[in-house]
């Protein structure tokens, strides 16, 4: 065990407040390596480790990857990775909130026991805009988060645009006993790949943006109503000749290879002036 260990873990144990930054540590060197191993690292990679805490994962990955970069904001955990990684030349330790921190711009991949209380803004940060850099991810979440991620009928356009072109996967319920300490609820494995062949390309991501959120502004409307605001009557009539979907099913109900097909009819055929907005947020 590493000297400081000790000392943090008395830190911890002094501590009276509750645990609001997820500090939920793996302690099982096998069960890390496993996550490791099924996350499709490649020697020419970096990685990074989110939410490093006291550098379960970080050591392993850098025994990997190419190189690691791993992010913590407590300082007491971040004292401990950076004497850590004094033994390790391919690992750089950033003492900042994950959510400020800067993304690699050469191809990267995230492997995480990350905080579940920033789950969503950590899976905005990564794939909303998509880049050419961000590659996938292995990450431990909050069980209840992989299902909303991973479930059908879509009803969320932002779930909807990660999901235009990256496959999200929830491989397993993974056991809070594998976590000091156990956290109140149930966690799971989740996988982020980016598709090979995606139905709409990149640089419409913005556009998509703006339709995906005008599309599912009521997501249980027919789908005929909600295209009848985009598309004359003559561009859907040739529109649905191609979806072979029920017109009256539920908006929600459509899947990635329709939503991108009613996408690109609407960039061929629909004059831009008529394309939904994406609105500003204040
Ligand atoms: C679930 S623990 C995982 C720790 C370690 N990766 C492991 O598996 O043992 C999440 C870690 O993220 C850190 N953390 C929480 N919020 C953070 C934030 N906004 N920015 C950076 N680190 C954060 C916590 O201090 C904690 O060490």
């Amino acid at each position: 065990m590493h000297p400081n260990d000790k000392k943090h873990r008395k830190v911890r144990k002094c501590l009276n407040e509750p645990n609001f930054s997820g500090q939920h540590l793996l302690h099982n060197p096998r069960i890390v390596r496993q996550i490791i191993d099924q996350s499709g690292i490649r020697p020419s990679e970096i990685v990074m480790d989110l939410g490093a805490g006291k550098g379960a994962m970080t050591f392993a990955l850098a025994e990997k990857a190419s190189s690691v970069v791993a992010i913590e904001n407590d300082p007491r955990f971040a004292e401990i990775l950076k004497a850590k990684s004094q033994a390790h030349a391919n690992v750089a330790i950033i003492e900042k909130d994950i959510r400020l921190a800067y993304l690699p711009n050469k191809p990267f991949r995230v492997v995480a026991n990350i905080p579940y209380a920033i789950t969503t803004p950590i899976l905005e940060k990564l794939l909303d805009p998509p880049t050419d850099f961000f590659q996938g991810a292995m990450l431990l979440i909050e069980y209840g988060a992989a299902k909303r991620f991973t479930s059908r009928p879509i009803r969320d356009p932002r779930i909807l645009r990660w999901r235009m072109w990256f496959d999200l996967e929830l491989i397993k319920v993974f056991p809070r006993t594998e976590f000091s300490p156990p956290p109140s609820v149930e966690s799971a494995i989740f996988r982020i790949r980016r598709k090979a062949d995606p139905y709409v390309q990149i640089r419409h991501h913005r556009h998509f943006a703006g339709f995906a959120e005008y599309a599912l502004k009521r997501p249980e409307l027919p789908i005929y109503v909600v295209l009848q605001g985009i598309f004359t009557p003559p561009q859907l009539k040739h529109l649905f000749k191609n979806l072979g979907v029920d017109r009256q099913a539920p908006i929600c109900t459509l899947n990635e290879r329709q939503w991108g097909m009613i996408f690109r009819t609407m960039l061929e055929r629909v004059d831009a002036f008529r394309w939904p907005k994406l609105l500003r947020r204040k």
